[in-house]
């Protein structure tokens, strides 16, 4: 199958006030009621990130866009090739989302992924709470970072079974003991990656979530509203190795860091080989900031 882009993500929220005060006073993205929950728009759809109120903070499901119902039907086919059981999106299931269909099914690490095709929209212009330019169409929505305690298993899957390829490889050294490898995987566009996979267990069920917006400007400004917030910096400005994003990171409501940044570099994947990074920045990113004492802990703990 051939997976076109990430079309949507679902968040699960306590609070979707949270979420709709969150994402309009410092992401810049508009809030708007929808059936069973909150849409967030970034642009002409009528919503990227979809909020439904749970019983839990976190990360609920990704959206996996497929161009045509023939596709749709053709990326099923597949799950069933592979003896991968799936289940089909109830009607309210697909009404949030605003999608003609969806099927759902986990990875080996657990993570759910959605398949879906068609969105549904009213074309009214994007306007940003902030006059901020997102950058999606055929790039998609930003990209996912989610917890891979499976990490070939889950890696197998994707490039077996969905069709994504690898674009590189990195591995984090927290302590010297510790060793977490960071798969980076691209979808059918141009974005480096769409999707990458932390080797490692994560209670939100998300590492981080990128937005990436038109200019540094725009980050900036960002920056700038996240302080008079008192939202939390995670990781401070800076500019990655492989993709050449310039971002910096911030806790969200549902207990992940969002990345916020611009500049990303587009890849044309017949003319790219693959690599491993052996450090995260060619500048910034200090993830110290972010880090309290309960993770330092934990990491001691893992270690
Ligand atoms: C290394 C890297 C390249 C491109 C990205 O878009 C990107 O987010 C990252 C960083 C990934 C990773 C993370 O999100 C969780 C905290 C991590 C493990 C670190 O502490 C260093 C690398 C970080
Ligand atoms: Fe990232």
């Amino acid at each position: 199958m051939e997976v076109a882009s990430l079309s949507y993500v679902v968040v699960s929220a306590t609070s979707t006030a949270a979420w709709r005060a969150f994402a309009q006073d410092i992401l810049g993205m508009s809030a708007h009621d929808a059936p069973g929950g909150l849409a967030l728009r970034m642009d002409e759809r009528a919503g990227r990130v979809f909020v439904m109120p749970g019983a839990t903070d976190g990360y609920f499901a990704s959206g996996w866009e497929l161009r045509s119902a023939a596709e749709f039907e053709a990326a099923k086919a597949d799950l069933t090739r592979h003896g991968v059981t799936f289940h089909p999106a109830t009607p309210a299931e697909r009404a949030l989302r605003h999608v003609f269909d969806m099927v759902w099914f986990t990875d080996p690490s657990g993570n759910r992924h959605e398949l879906a095709y068609g969105y549904v929209t009213d074309f009214a212009r994007f306007v940003s709470p902030h006059g901020v330019d997102f950058v999606t169409g055929d790039l998609g929505l930003g990209h996912m970072v989610l917890p891979a305690p499976q990490i070939d298993a889950t890696r197998d899957f994707l490039m077996d079974v969905l069709g994504f390829g690898l674009s590189d490889i990195l591995v984090h050294r927290p302590l010297p003991d510790l060793a977490q490898r960071i798969d980076f995987m691209h979808c059918a566009n141009g974005r480096h990656h769409s999707l990458a996979l932390f080797e490692g267990e994560v209670p939100s069920g998300c590492v981080h979530l990128m937005f990436e917006v038109a200019n540094l400007d725009e980050v900036g400004r960002a920056y700038d509203r996240m302080q008079r917030s008192g939202a939390r910096l995670m990781a401070t400005l800076g500019k990655h190795t492989n993709d050449h994003m310039t971002s910096f990171y911030l806790m969200s409501p549902g207990g992940f860091a969002i990345e916020y940044g611009c500049g990303g570099r587009t890849i044309d994947w017949d003319h790219h080989t693959v690599f491993e990074s052996t450090s995260v920045s060619l500048w910034g990113h200090d993830f110290s900031v972010g880090f309290g004492a309960d993770e330092q802990a934990q990491l001691a703990n893992a270690a």
